[in-house]
């Protein structure tokens, strides 16, 4: 076989020969008729065959071309001898492609595709109402006969997705809100956005460094996992629940999250919503490959119970005379069940790929039904800093990178002063030029802290005197109040 494929090159090779020795002796007609005719004859020998795909159709581009162009930007930065460089205007990444009248071999299912980049003057126009660019661009795609069937479309279709996938992670990632409060921009958007341009990413993240791997593995499977969630028959979405203290890092790790699968971000307002079906409007708005976000969910809404129903009002009751009211306002509002259904419910799966991440600083305020299995798929605890946690601080904030011993004299102080994040990097932002004092005041910092913490479970007699003492001076207010309420409470039911 190879002495069949060695001979056609050979004859292929006269063929050229030939062709540019009658190319230079013969005139301009009877070059174009050759031309053609040895064009016809070699194709019809060669084991190759080839596709040109043109930079447009004469009047829009082509989409498959652009598309070429950015594929084999990622290998161009490495494979090409010559490479152009460019930066679209949206975005903040650097761009290469295939220099003219260079080639780049790549693989797809076993069969070794070639692209060729051919860039040509245009002829001088003849009469046009419309201005054609100079040149022609044009990618010729060579492969063997035999690979034919294998590499379309197959490969043309992973060619597009591959391309669609680099757009997307070069353009800047946006933040949408949706504080219009329900109305619509001229485009029927109910989201603004801005470029978003958060810097955290899992490096900067201070956390136990096995939780973080945990994370970021568990979303990469979820990016990847188009396939397995079509197969499990799951909407192909995931919800996380990051609880903890104040300035422990939970909008840091959305951040981080959406910087590293390249989503954008819907931070959903929900205090701006006005019922459920606005909710769902929103919802529906969102486009996928996307994170949406509800902050400090315990305080956005009266999540306390979904079964709760409005008290019935009858027409004939004289002290309601709109009866249907207190219902009506229960509809102006989202409720819990409201909120499940955006998350959990059939509406939830239009569209695809999404993340649901809620944060709060009180998971005991949370009703069950939110944190049930499978509603919220993870529930990471954003801790107080750990010795862990530390050392990626003083390595990003101070450049101290293993053993210290500034950094020693803290491991033992580190748990007990229950320090967050947000405490710990504020000392060391404003001591950064001199790391050494920087630890230093870390760990009066950290001293100080942690003996407060020590007062607290064990107060000294004159500090539980104090306290005692404080307590019998509001405790008569509270009686008050108690029975002030107590008071009213019985009233109600009286009226009832
Ligand atoms: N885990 C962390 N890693 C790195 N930096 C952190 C971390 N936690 C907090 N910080 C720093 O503290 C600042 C505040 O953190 P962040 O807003 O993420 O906290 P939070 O948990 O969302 O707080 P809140 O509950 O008040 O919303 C961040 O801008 C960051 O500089
Ligand atoms: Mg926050």
């Amino acid at each position: 076989m190879k002495e069949v494929w060695a001979s056609l090159a050979s004859l292929m090779g006269v063929i050229a020969f030939i062709q540019a020795l009658l190319h230079t002796v013969l005139p301009p007609e009877f070059r174009s008729m050759l031309t053609s005719f040895f064009a016809r004859f070699s194709s019809v020998f060669s084991p190759f065959c080839y596709f040109d795909i043109h930079d447009s159709d004469g009047v829009s581009p082509n989409d498959l071309y652009s598309s070429v162009q950015l594929y084999l930007s990622r290998s161009a930065s490495t494979l090409a001898s010559r490479a152009s460089l460019s930066r679209l205007s949206n975005s903040s990444a650097f761009t290469f492609s295939l220099s003219s009248n260079h080639i780049l071999k790549d693989s797809f299912n076993g069969a070794i595709p070639v692209w060729e980049h051919i860039i040509s003057q245009r002829q001088a126009q003849t009469i046009s109402w419309r201005p054609m660019p100079e040149e022609k661009r044009m990618f010729v795609l060579k492969m063997h006969k035999k690979d034919r069937q294998v590499l379309i479309p197959a490969y043309l279709d992973h060619v597009m997705a591959v391309a669609a996938e680099i757009r997307r992670r070069n353009r800047d990632r946006l933040l949408y809100t949706n504080t219009r409060g329900g109305s619509m921009d001229g485009r029927g958007l109910p989201w603004e956005s801005v470029p978003f341009k958060h810097p955290s990413t899992f490096d900067t993240l201070a956390m136990n460094p096995a939780k973080k791997a945990e994370i970021k593995g568990d979303l990469d499977d979820f990016a990847k996992g188009e396939d397995f969630y079509k197969k499990t028959g799951r909407a192909w979405k995931r919800g996380y629940l990051l609880y903890g203290p104040p300035g422990t890092g939970k909008s840091s790790m959305i951040a981080a999250m959406a910087n590293h699968l390249g989503y954008d971000i819907y931070d959903l307002e929900l205090t701006e919503v006005h019922s459920n079906s606005e909710l769902r409007k929103l919802l529906i708005k969102t486009t996928s490959k996307s994170i949406i976000v509800i902050e400090d969910i315990d305080c956005s809404i009266d999540l306390s119970n979904r079964a709760k129903k409005p008290k019935p009002t009858t027409p004939s009751d004289p002290s309601n005379p709109t009866p249907n009211l207190q219902e009506e306002n229960n509809t102006k509002t989202v409720t819990l069940s409201g909120l499940l259904n955006f998350t959990d419910g059939l509406w939830s799966c239009c569209g695809s790929e999404r993340i649901f991440v809620f944060t709060t600083n009180h998971i005991e305020k949370l009703d069950p039904a939110l944190l049930r299995s499978g509603r919220m798929d993870m529930h990471i605890f954003m801790s107080y800093c750990c010795y862990e946690a530390l050392k990626i601080l003083v390595t990003n904030y101070l450049g101290i990178e293993g053993e210290d011993e500034g950094l020693k004299a803290v491991e033992a102080l580190v748990d007990e002063a229950e320090m967050t994040p947000a405490d710990i990097s504020e000392i060391l932002i404003k001591r950064r030029r001199d790391p050494k004092k920087a630890l230093e005041d870390l760990k009066a910092a950290m001293e100080k802290r942690a003996e407060q913490k020590e007062r607290v479970r064990n107060p000294t007699s004159e500090e539980v005197a104090e306290e005692q003492e404080k307590r019998a001076l509001e405790t008569p207010k509270e009686n008050g109040l108690e029975e002030e309420v107590s008071k009213e409470e019985s009233e109600k039911d009286q009226d009832s």
